[in-house]
């Protein structure tokens, strides 16, 4: 079975794709950190990431950087949705996705495609949502906990402006696709976007 889970930054997709990936007793690829890692490849190279010949130069990171913090930072998370505006560093991450997806038993994958272009034909598409202001205090919060001293209002900007340069790009635009279920989890708590994502796949898989 492939589950494809969408949405905006910080509206919990990667939460509840985790939660399904152990219900369901799947494999996880949360596809964000791949264009995080492109990133922070330009970032620590001082390349220019809305050159796309740089971008493309940084596709060859090595896996162990998957495993650096540093890449669930707010400044890498900013510089990924510019360099995942190219097309050719998009394609350069299209078959690691895809074969993730492919694999015996299915997948869960997280992202902003995943639906619409990385897995098409998957068993079950949620898009998950909340709203700007809910997203960006549950994001702030986080960071506070990580010791940030980022204010709230600067991460309200930045998820205001990667969920524009997100939807607004050429390339694979995060969008629902039309075969998915919305699942906004602006006034439920985790356990309840969890319950909730469970009954969604269960009807689509069932259906
Ligand atoms: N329903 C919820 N209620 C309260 N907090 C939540 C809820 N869902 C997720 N969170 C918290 O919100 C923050 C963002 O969630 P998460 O990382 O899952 O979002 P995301 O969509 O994967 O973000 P990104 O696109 O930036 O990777 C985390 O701190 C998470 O614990
Ligand atoms: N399938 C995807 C996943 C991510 N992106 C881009 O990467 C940025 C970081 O993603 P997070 O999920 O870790 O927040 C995101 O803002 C997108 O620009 C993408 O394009 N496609």
């Amino acid at each position: 079975m492939i589950i494809a889970v969408d949405g905006p930054a910080a509206s919990g997709k990667g939460t509840i794709a985790r939660a399904l990936s152990r219900h369901y007793n799947l494999p996880h690829l949360d596809t964000g950190l791949l264009y995080r890692a492109v990133a922070a490849t330009v970032l620590r190279d001082k390349l220019t990431p809305e050159r796309e010949a740089d971008a493309i130069a940084a596709c060859g990171f090595e896996d162990r950087l998957l495993e650096d913090p540093w890449l669930r930072s707010d400044e890498v998370g900013q510089i990924a949705s510019v360099v995942s505006a190219h097309a050719l560093v998009r394609a350069a991450l299209l078959q690691r996705q895809r074969r993730f997806a492919a694999q015996p038993g299915g997948a869960v994958l997280d992202g902003r495609d995943i639906g619409t272009v990385i897995a098409p034909d998957a068993d079950a598409k949620l898009f998950v949502k909340a709203t700007p202001a809910i997203r960006a205090r549950r994001r702030h919060l986080e960071l506070q906990k990580q010791g940030s001293p980022v204010t709230y209002d600067k991460v309200l900007a930045d998820i205001r402006a990667r969920d524009e340069r997100d939807a607004g790009r050429a390339n694979a635009p995060m969008m629902m696709a039309a075969d998915a279920a919305p699942l906004d989890t602006s006034f439920l708590s985790i356990e309840a976007a969890v319950q909730r994502a469970v009954e969604l796949v269960d009807a689509r898989v069932t259906a």
